[in-house]
């Protein structure tokens, strides 16, 4: 899901969204295309089944994964599904199992026939998605066609004229193409590391919930070594086997590698404090003039002369940092998936003096750090990243004891990176993520960009201060880093031991079709700059940037 949202994130309005391929067949291809998916992904194990009874031997035919189109991973598809509501197409998924199981083998076999004369639109369709095409056989003939093709779907796909056994037609129909997105196979895989992890986020908010005391249950957590390494299998996994393969575009990873060349190394960090002056002086009443003679005194000398940013990458777990050659990467996590990660409680890392070092001295000092980590110099890094990692503890308290941290962690004007999972609309949780602002801003910060994805947002906050200004007495700051999780207290029933229940492919769908539709809008608040969506409601499903399918 995430290459998929990731389109319309980067390039909204560009062709790859298919608005130009939305013509009068496309809903019905579209349509045809969905329920063939259906069939191959679900239907594998009870063709086999219901071929015995039917007699069709399909263990014969020449298979269909031949002739791959693309090497894009999800069909980008924004027709929309044609009159028929989703619910009764659905329906006919489910009732139509027995023709939709058989019906792309011997549609294949006419393919390996040699009558090839798909039409363009079929081209189009195939040419944006990966995989081993599935041929459909059509009637000849628009509206003739279309509603032969919805009988075609209703009765039962297999159409009585052909031979399954050789794939030959009485008539030499029109054939579509309708490939099959390879990760099909791996996506049960996919769903089940996902609640593994998700089922450790529930846990713990139950028992905050319950227990109410953070630092008792914290401890508890830290001592489950086996809950902790399954975590961090699951985690790796994902990571290795199923995100790479489908987040080519929208990654959080390569966002935040994108800020640091931007801010640090393409003039980003510049024009911030240039603007920052500015607004100072102006307030001060100097004229534009003098305004421009202001030097960027601050700017710390590890920041003019960098070599490499040191980037302290919180909840690491598989060090997704370490590839790039620009960073100086400190991984930490409570459980690190992969040696190159130290193990590391960030909740209860110990600040020290900042080191009064030169930046060569202060490179080979992180190169050499002991494992584990249980106390690091203050103003250390360039860098703090926290992906995915505040919404993994139960409490807002926690998380913002992590901002504090990461802000004394920081030089002046260093950045920290927050990604946290929401698959709604970018408006649903505006006011949660203004009240994550003013309180991140309190300690010395000041949002620096900001972006939603499908199903992540991406925060990136500039330490403007090397004081933290937060006043704890007056505010209620750290409760205004929740989540929506921190209120829903159904989430957690009875999920201790059970899998939570996963989307169907079909929710999946249209999920992934309705965030298509949606623009996706990098907001810098410098600059004010932002391209509001008017989106629909999706509701609240959480993390599903864990199941980006
Ligand atoms: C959802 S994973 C995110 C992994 C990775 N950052 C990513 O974006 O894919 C959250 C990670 O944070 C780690 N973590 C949680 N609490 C932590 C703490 N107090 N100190 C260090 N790591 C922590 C967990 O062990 C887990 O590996």
């Amino acid at each position: 899901m995430e290459g998929d949202s990731c389109i319309l994130a980067d390039e909204p309005g560009s062709d790859q969204t298919g608005q130009d391929s939305a013509e009068s067949d496309s809903d019905d291809e579209v349509e045809l295309y969905m329920h063939c998916l259906r069939a191959v992904h679900t239907g594998a194990q009870a063709n086999k089944d219901k071929n015995k009874d039917t007699g069709f031997t399909m263990g014969k035919r020449p298979s269909v994964n031949r002739g791959k189109l693309l090497s894009t991973p999800m069909p980008s598809i924004t027709e929309s599904l044609d009159e028929e509501p989703h619910l009764s197409c659905h329906q006919d998924i489910h009732k139509d199992t027995d023709a939709a199981d058989v019906q792309p083998a011997a549609a294949a076999s006419s393919l390996l026939g040699g009558q090839d004369t798909s039409p363009p639109i079929s081209s189009r369709v195939a040419g944006r998605c990966a995989g081993s095409p599935v041929v459909l056989q059509l009637g000849k003939g628009g509206s003739d066609r279309r509603r032969q093709r919805r009988q075609h779907r209703r009765c039962g796909a297999m159409d009585p004229r052909d031979n399954v056994e050789t794939g030959e037609t009485e008539n030499q129909p029109e054939l579509f193409y309708f490939p099959i997105p390879e990760e099909a196979p791996s996506k049960n895989e996919q769903e089940k590391l996902s609640v593994v992890v998700k089922n450790v986020h529930r846990k713990l908010r139950k028992k905050y919930r319950e227990v109410g005391d953070f630092e008792k249950i914290w401890r508890e957590h830290c001592e489950d070594e086996q809950t902790l390494s399954e975590y961090a299998l699951a985690m790796k996994n994902l990571a290795d086997n199923h995100w790479t393969k489908n987040c080519e575009r929208e990654g959080r990873i390569e966002w935040c590698r994108s800020i640091c060349q931007e801010y640090f190394l393409d003039g980003g960090m510049k024009r911030m404090l240039e603007k920052d002056e500015k607004s100072a002086t102006l307030a001060m009443g100097l004229t534009a003039a003098s305004v421009s003679a202001q030097p960027h005194s601050t700017i710390p000398s590890s920041i003019c002369h960098l070599r490499k940013m040191r980037v302290l990458d919180v909840g690491s777990c598989f060090n997704p940092f370490l590839r790039f050659d620009e960073f100086l990467t400190v991984g930490i996590d409570i459980v690190p998936a992969v040696e190159s990660v130290y193990k590391c409680d960030f909740l209860n890392l110990q600040l020290q003096q900042p080191l009064q070092l030169a930046g060569d001295a202060v490179d080979a000092f992180l190169r050499h750090l002991h494992n584990p980590i249980d106390a690091l110099p203050a103003q250390l890094f360039h860098v703090v990243v926290f992906s995915l990692l505040l919404s993994y503890f139960p409490s807002p308290y926690q998380r913002w004891i992590c901002c504090k941290k990461a802000h004394e962690l920081l030089e002046l004007h260093g950045l920290l990176l927050i990604i946290t999972p929401d698959s709604s609309h970018q408006n649903r949780h505006a006011l949660m993520m203004r009240s994550w602002r003013v309180a991140v801003e309190s300690l010395g910060f000041k949002r620096y960009k900001y972006v939603k994805y499908s199903h992540m947002h991406l925060i990136a906050f500039r330490k403007v201060s090397l004081a933290t200004t937060s006043d704890l007495v007056s505010h209620n700051y750290p409760e205004m880093l929740y989540i929506p999780q921190d209120f829903n207290s159904n989430e957690e029933d009875d999920c201790a031991d059970v899998p939570v229940q996963v989307r169907s492919e079909f929710e999946d769908d249209q999920l992934a079709w309705g965030f298509m539709e949606l623009p996706d809008t990098p907001y810098d608040s410098d600059s004010g700059d932002s391209q509001s969506s008017s989106v629909p409601g999706f509701h609240e499903l959480e993390d599903h940037i864990l199941l980006q399918s």
